[in-house]
């Protein structure tokens, strides 16, 4: 006998009335033909759907497909008359392709990197989150089954991402008691065990902090094939359903969207803090430490949106790391370098990563190559709000052997140059009544490093701190704050040659941190300097060296 699809979920229930009715209707002669066309129309909407976006839905995974199909192959009747499951588990109630892309999606948007799921089952959906998440991320899966977590970790073990996942069996209100115990957060939690408990885990997440502030619950089924609305409908789990989306569409503390998708999915997200703020019972210092700045978290006041940035140097090292930063944080990127075709590969790397970018060649002991810098970005963007100084040679040679030429070749490019860039940058900033300029100094403007002799660097870098105090308080009350950076330093593959081995491990011995800076060390700092965040900060020589300089 062939096994007839139970309907499960509202178009599935329209696709299935449809059917009967244009049945009955080509059967009956009194229908009328355009009425028989359009239930036929009816139908080819409805039942096209489904099948339209499973089509177009990027393909799944190999291990998806095969949890999928050892899914939908097994005989869950007779593991549950062998007693190895409690309940008889449909196999129907898989997530599937769709939705899994779905929430897959949804991950890689909000940026979620904890992820809670109550009712795994064969895992479809939590492989399908752990795909979307990062290498660090983490999802617990809630599941009543013991022998749900051992049909699909096999399968988990095979893909990528299956380490992510730890599954946790037993009843899921169980396991939320222990996690909240523990304090544990989620970045999202995905609902879909049963459905009467529904409204209990909802309230244990929201009562218990469980849910981060930017977090977002996901509801499966939420929908019900439609039972939530429909007036006579009498199915306990549609009646839960209903009462749930009800109670959480009055909830004053979150936002919620039904989307219909399959059984319907609920997103909903806690409200902003000007509406807790209202609805907390306790005594609330409402200001700008409580609200954040402008209404923003300290981590999005360090984002760098709109905004204009360029960096000389941009080709490698440390200016590839600022450039690749600045960008990150949202900033469009202007990356300078003599070496035309080092600057263009930057940008394009910037560019994979969806950042707007440009690549200039510019020697920038040239005037009139800064200026030729500055006109093309205030032409390209119109406006230029990052300046980031970080272009610079070192050469070395004891003092006594030291020529002119090379004392001058350093200064020119180091603290000239970076001059010329601060006065270019600086005039366009002052115009518009905002600047954020950072300079590379370095350690070598503290200490004296040792025992390789580079008097022209050390004394340039210097004068690039007195630079970068001078005007960064003769521009503040002009909106345009002048800071640097001092690396200590700084790994490059140069520094592992044989010749420079007795060297180097002078160096660690010198170093508290134990190590050399990678260029990745000083990233967070240009992106703070960058900032909103760091306005009162200004003149200042932010020293990155591992402790160097202290010892
Ligand atoms: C609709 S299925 C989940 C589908 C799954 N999210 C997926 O991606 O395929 C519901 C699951 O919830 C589980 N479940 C039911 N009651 C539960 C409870 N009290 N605690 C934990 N899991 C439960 C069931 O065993 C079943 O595996």
């Amino acid at each position: 006998m062939a096994l007839v699809k139970v309907p499960d979920t509202p178009m599935e229930v329209i696709v299935d009335l449809l059917t009967k009715a244009k049945d009955k209707a080509v059967s009956c002669s009194t229908v009328p033909e355009e009425l028989k066309g359009h239930l036929q129309k009816a139908l080819d909407i409805a039942s096209g759907l489904d099948v339209y976006l499973e089509k177009m839905t990027t393909q799944e995974s190999e291990p998806l497909r095969e949890l999928y199909e050892k899914t939908m192959s097994h005989d869950w009747n007779q593991v549950h008359k062998e007693g190895k499951t409690i309940f008889q588990l449909p196999k129907e109630c898989i997530t599937g392709h769709v939705e899994g892309q779905t929430l897959k999606m949804l991950i890689h948007m909000s940026q979620a990197k904890r992820v809670l799921e109550i009712g795994m089952f064969t895992g479809y959906g939590a492989l399908s989150m752990a795909e979307g998440l990062p290498d660090d991320g983490l999802l617990i899966a809630c599941e009543l089954e013991p022998y749900l977590k051992e049909f699909a970790q096999p399968i988990f073990d095979k893909s990528p991402h299956g380490k992510k996942i730890i599954v946790k069996s037993g009843p899921a209100m169980d396991t939320l008691k222990e996690l909240a115990l523990a304090g544990e957060q989620f970045d999202m939690v995905f609902i879909d065990a049963d459905k009467n408990n529904y409204i209990n885990y909802y309230n244990f997440i929201m009562e218990n902090n469980m849910l981060k502030l930017r977090g977002v619950m996901c509801v499966d089924n939420s929908l019900f094939k439609g039972k939530v609305y429909l007036e006579n409908a009498t199915d306990s789990n549609g009646l839960a359903l209903r009462e749930f989306n009800q109670f959480v569409s009055n909830d004053p503390r979150v936002e919620q969207v039904i989307i219909p998708l399959r059984d319907g999915i609920s997103l909903i997200r806690r409200v902003s803090l000007a509406r807790s703020c209202s609805l907390a019972q306790c005594t609330i210092t409402d200001d700008d430490v409580f609200r954040g700045v402008k209404g923003l978290s300290i981590l999005d006041r360090m984002r760098l949106d709109e905004k204009v940035a360029y960096v000389t140097g941009g080709g490698q090292g440390i200016g590839r790391a600022f450039a690749h930063a600045l960008g990150e944080a949202g900033a469009k990127v202007a990356v300078v370098d003599l070496d035309q075709a080092r600057a263009e590969a930057v940008a394009q790397e910037l560019f994979i990563k969806g950042i707007s970018a440009i690549s200039i060649s510019a020697d920038i002991s040239k005037p009139a190559d800064v200026q030729r810098m500055i006109d093309t970005i205030v032409s390209k963007w119109g406006a230029i709000h990052i300046a980031c100084n970080n272009a610079g040679i070192n050469l070395n040679s004891a003092s006594e052997e030291t020529t002119l030429e090379e004392w001058d070749q350093t200064f020119d490019v180091n603290l000239r140059g970076t001059f010329i860039c601060c006065q270019a940058a600086g005039r366009v900033m002052l115009r518009q009544g905002y600047g954020k300029i950072i300079n590379t100094a370095s350690m070598a403007s503290l200490i004296v490093p040792h025992p390789q002799k580079q008097l022209s660097y050390n004394t340039s870098k210097a004068g690039v701190v007195k630079l970068t105090q001078t005007l960064g308080t003769e521009w503040i009350d002009r909106g345009v704050r002048v800071n640097c950076i001092s690396p200590g330093i700084v790994d490059t593959p140069l520094i592992h040659s044989e010749d420079l081995k007795p060297l180097l491990r002078r160096w660690l011995s010198d170093i508290p941190a134990g190590r050399l800076a990678q260029v990745t060390d000083l990233q967070a700092a240009v992106v703070y300097l960058a900032s909103d965040a760091s306005d009162y900060m200004t003149g200042h020589n932010l020293v990155i060296e591992g402790g160097q300089s202290l010892w």
